[in-house]
């Protein structure tokens, strides 16, 4: 089965449509007011309506309040949810959606404590953190952290990119990758070449 691929921080309907082009089999949109990709309510809806069936849209928060959750859940037809905060095992599950949950992997992060703790996620998103960063920082952690024996689908991200995204998966085997920083020209512009680039590679066409 190909490796999944996640392109995280889309902020343009037609970055939209050049990720499933690309053969993205998700997008991932960001309300996160301090990230260079948040997105407001009206581009968000205008990125949905830019894709074509069967792509998933996966909506990422950070430690928001859920008032603020339950009014994007009202307007944009997310999938899945993703969450890169503190929220506990129960905030994630109270929307009824699907959920993944994102472990910093830090020295020393107990990967296994994690799944036990988000028994209900769907899959554990697996990123580099730093201070004031809780994600999207375009680095990569030691993929040396995660077990070999999860029993949850791993999504593998931090600083993955075209060059290094092939060697990540024959490492880690993840069920998927999530990507931003690397397939971008600017913060929150995607470039459609390293896009196809990174699909193509992720997906050993290559
Ligand atoms: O993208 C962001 O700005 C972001 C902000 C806060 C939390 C998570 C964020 N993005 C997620 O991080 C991964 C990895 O990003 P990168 O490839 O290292 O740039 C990204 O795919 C998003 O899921």
């Amino acid at each position: 089965m190909p490796t999944r691929v996640k392109i995280c921080g889309i902020t343009r309907p037609l970055d939209a449509a050049a990720a499933a082009a690309a053969g993205a089999d998700a997008i991932g949109l960001v309300f996160y007011g301090p990230s260079p990709r948040h997105v407001t309510l009206d581009a968000a809806r205008a990125i949905v309506a830019a894709l074509p069936p069967f792509v998933t849209c996966v909506g990422l928060f950070v430690d928001a309040a859920p008032e603020e959750i339950e009014a994007v859940l009202r307007d944009v037809a997310l999938d899945v949810l993703q969450f890169h905060g503190r929220e506990t095992p129960e905030e994630c599950q109270r929307y009824g959606r699907p959920y993944l949950k994102a472990i910093a992997m830090t020295e020393g992060v107990d990967v296994r404590a994690a799944e036990a703790r988000y028994a209900s996620a769907q899959g554990l998103l697996l990123d580099t953190h730093q201070k004031g960063r809780p994600g999207g920082t375009g680095q990569v952690f030691d993929w040396g952290r995660i077990p070999g024996d999860l029993g949850k689908p791993v999504i593998l991200a931090g600083g993955l990119s075209p060059a290094n995204v092939a060697a990540a998966i024959d490492q880690v085997r993840p069920y998927a990758v999530d990507v931003s920083g690397g397939v971008e020209s600017a913060p929150g512009i995607k470039d459609e070449r390293r896009m196809r680039e990174f699909c193509r590679y992720a997906k050993g066409e290559v």
